[in-house]
């Protein structure tokens, strides 16, 4: 007989999103002393997945991987939804919460190349591919003698493609890889410093609704505070920047005891300019409150200092 399901987690069914997803059920099944049967997963599929036209997709922004999850959870389908935070838009609809951050993997992009071991090892002319305008953006600030092409499709399709010749190299999420075993893929990781990742790489998110209070018990201690605070500080960020899909944003957040250290930049998608900011701080007693009031601080800054040079006609 099936075990009764004490949970029903949705999320997408993309490899990458169903890896995290086994993941944090085992993570939060040893945690709730249950067996990880119990909490059932359930894959769901969004308009993200569904649409194939790249233009469709930058219209309707991020929203499109998280809509019908959020309705899922509404209709009761499902009790919480697991995203990769990264592709979650700052504002959520007001009866949906960010209710937990798991422990955070490593935050890092991986270059990832047959011919290179770096950006900086790439001979002049070479082709990087990578459907990011944020790494598009870093990768023509870095090394402005290259060219960069979209290179689309899930982990597995983008790495087929580079081994086919299509192009020189590309980024990856080192998180993406590790949670695929495919981490020996990695030529190198970026340095942070030089070129930082996306706000909110390597977390995930674990949503429910708002009022869903049996979820946000189950949920209480299974979340990382330094992982909360650290996105907590990119959100803002982001937010700050009002980031659409076609602004270059990078952000870092990384809390070392009571201290918190921030990177974030813009860049012009052809990576002529680039704004950044960077700054440690005391966390104090409200380390949530400091990292959103830091991030924002530093946003906002950004947005003051670039002005009409961030805001992309399309
Ligand atoms: N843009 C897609 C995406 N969204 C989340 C990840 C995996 C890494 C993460 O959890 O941040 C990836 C793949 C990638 O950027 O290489």
């Amino acid at each position: 007989m099936a075990p009764a399901s004490l949970f029903r987690i949705g999320a997408r069914g993309s490899k990458l999103s169903l890896a995290q997803t086994r993941l944090v059920q085992a993570a939060l099944a040893a945690r709730l002393g249950v067996e990880p049967g119990v909490l059932e997963i359930v894959p769901i599929v969004t308009s993200g997945d569904r649409i194939q036209d790249r233009r469709l997709i930058e219209a309707g922004g991020k929203g499109l991987f998280t809509k019908e999850l959020d309705e899922a959870l509404r209709d009761g389908r499902i009790d919480l939804a697991i995203h990769s935070l990264k592709d979650l838009p700052t504002a959520l609809p007001d009866d949906i919460v960010l209710a937990c951050v798991p422990e955070r993997e490593d935050p890092r992009d991986a270059f990832v190349s047959l011919r290179a071991k770096a950006l900086a090892d790439l001979p002049a002319g070479a082709v990087v591919g990578t459907a990011s305008l944020r790494r598009q953006a870093q990768t023509l600030f870095a090394r402005p003698d290259l060219k960069v092409t979209t290179l689309r499709g899930n982990v597995d399709t983008r790495l087929a493609k580079l081994e086919a010749g299509d192009v020189d190299a590309t980024f990856l999420a080192l998180a993406g890889l590790k949670r695929l075993g495919l981490e020996s893929r990695a030529a190198s990781l970026v340095d942070p410093e030089e070129a930082p990742p996306a706000a909110c790489q390597g977390a995930l998110a674990i949503t429910t609704r708002v009022d869903d209070a049996r979820v946000r018990e189950a949920l209480e201690g299974f979340e990382d505070l330094n992982a909360r605070v650290e996105i907590e500080a990119e959100r803002a960020f982001l937010a700050a920047l009002d980031g659409s899909c076609r602004t270059p944003i990078s952000a870092l957040a990384r809390v070392s005891g009571d201290a918190i250290s921030f990177i974030g930049e813009t860049l012009t998608p052809d990576g002529k300019k680039r704004w950044q900011r960077r700054e440690s701080v005391a966390l104090g007693d409200d380390r949530v409150a400091t990292a959103r009031a830091l991030g924002a601080r530093l946003g906002g800054e950004i947005r003051d200092e670039a002005g009409d040079a961030i805001v992309m006609d399309a």
